[in-house]
């Protein structure tokens, strides 16, 4: 076999001392998708973990899962290292408010994404640490990986060190968190933000979302009906998917039929041509030139009146709907996991 050497250096669980998490507190300020899943992953893995949270439904829930709650202030006062598990939008209001007045010289602020740091939204004292601990996938796939044996990958990096020793601290955090089960490599705050930012917009949830609309749209309006376009295009893309992340490309061409292995390279390129590749390029020069960042505060600050309406519109389209009534059928599937919200498990669910 040819030697493959990897450019980056990863860590694994043998290659990190959690010994500079030892000894130290750490509130995680949010319980929504990562706050949840870090706290849980990190206590069970034998560390001193508080939360930092607002009165309402993840005060409410962390308390029943037996945190100490303390306000994001109160948190922040108590603790060694801080943890920024709020939505980016509401990070600098958080910041400004809670986190800055209460936060000790010396602390180690570390963030899951770098969208803050990079857009100069956040700028902590030079005598803060500062670090990057970003998980790569969705918060209750990090928790429910952990809790079964596995782990997702994260990046880690450093922006301010003034007590030197930062990355060993955000290296631990991340083995703590279950990711050195998969993979840690190094980073800095301008390349994960500028990567995540790409990936979830080109082809993780935006490449991903418009390629299976499309498809299910193209048959829909050709005569077939919306169920057999839904099976086709969207309940079996997570089959193909599971596939390439057990095997690669391969172990899904090799399980796939030759019919399809074909028709798959003969026709893919004319599904994302050159004309969508430079849409790609687009889309990532307007990260790295700021473009997206100002847009999306923008819409922040303007009351999200364009993303409430995109919601609705997406919520009622026939794609949504037909989804919703067939995974009601799949007993299988938890009602948790198939409803987002009290209204669709009352008007879909067929177990009540
Ligand atoms: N979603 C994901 O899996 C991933 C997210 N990230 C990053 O992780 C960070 C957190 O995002 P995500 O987990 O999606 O966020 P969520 O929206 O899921 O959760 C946000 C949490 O912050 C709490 N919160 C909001 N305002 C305050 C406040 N003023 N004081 C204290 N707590 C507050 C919310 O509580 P309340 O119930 O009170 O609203 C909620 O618990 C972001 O930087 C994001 O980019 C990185 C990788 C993956
Ligand atoms: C893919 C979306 C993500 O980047 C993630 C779950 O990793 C996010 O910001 O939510």
């Amino acid at each position: 076999m040819e030697d493959f050497t990897m450019a980056t250096k990863m860590f694994y669980d043998k290659d990190i001392d959690t010994a500079p998490l030892e000894g130290k507190k750490i509130a995680v300020i949010g319980y929504g998708a990562q706050g949840h899943a870090q706290a849980n992953n990190l206590r069970d893995s034998g560390f001193d973990v508080i939360m930092g949270l607002r009165p309402g439904k993840s005060f409410d829930s962390a308390k029943k899962d037996g945190f100490e709650v303390y306000s994001a202030a109160e948190a922040t006062a108590q603790a060694d290292i801080i943890m920024m598990e709020t939505p980016d939008e509401l990070q600098a209001s958080v910041w400004e408010k809670e986190v800055e007045p209460n936060i000790k010289a010396g602390s180690y602020l570390g963030f899951s994404h770098g969208f803050n740091i990079v857009y100069g939204l956040i700028k902590p004292n030079a005598d803060i640490n500062v670090m990057i601990i970003a998980p790569k996938g969705p918060g209750n796939i990090e928790r429910r990986q952990f809790v079964e044996g596995g782990g997702i990958p994260s990046l880690y990096g450093v922006q301010q060190d003034p007590t030197g020793d930062t990355a060993d601290v955000a290296k631990a955090y991340a083995k703590g968190i279950g990711s050195g089960r998969a993979g840690i490599l190094e980073t800095s705050f301008e390349e994960e933000t500028t990567e995540d930012l790409f990936g979830e917009q080109a082809v993780l949830c935006g490449g991903l979302t418009q390629l299976i609309e499309a498809g299910f749209n193209t048959l829909v309006e050709a005569g077939y009906s919306p169920e057999l376009a839904y099976f086709e295009t969207s309940h079996e893309m997570k089959m193909i998917v599971d596939l390439i992340f057990e095997g690669g490309f391969e172990k899904m061409r090799h399980d796939c039929s030759n019919t399809c292995e074909y028709g798959e390279m003969l026709n893919g390129p004319r599904i994302i041509t050159e004309e969508s590749k430079q849409g790609m390029r687009d889309v990532l020069k307007d990260i790295q030139d700021g473009t997206y960042a100002r847009q999306w505060l923008a819409e922040y600050n303007s009351g999200l009146k364009d993303l409430e309406k995109k919601r609705t519109e997406y919520k009622s389209g026939l794609y949504e709907q037909t989804g919703k009534k067939v995974r009601a059928m799949m007993p299988w599937i938890s009602d948790a996991d198939k409803y987002s919200t009290a209204a669709d498990t009352e008007q879909f669910s067929v177990a009540k």
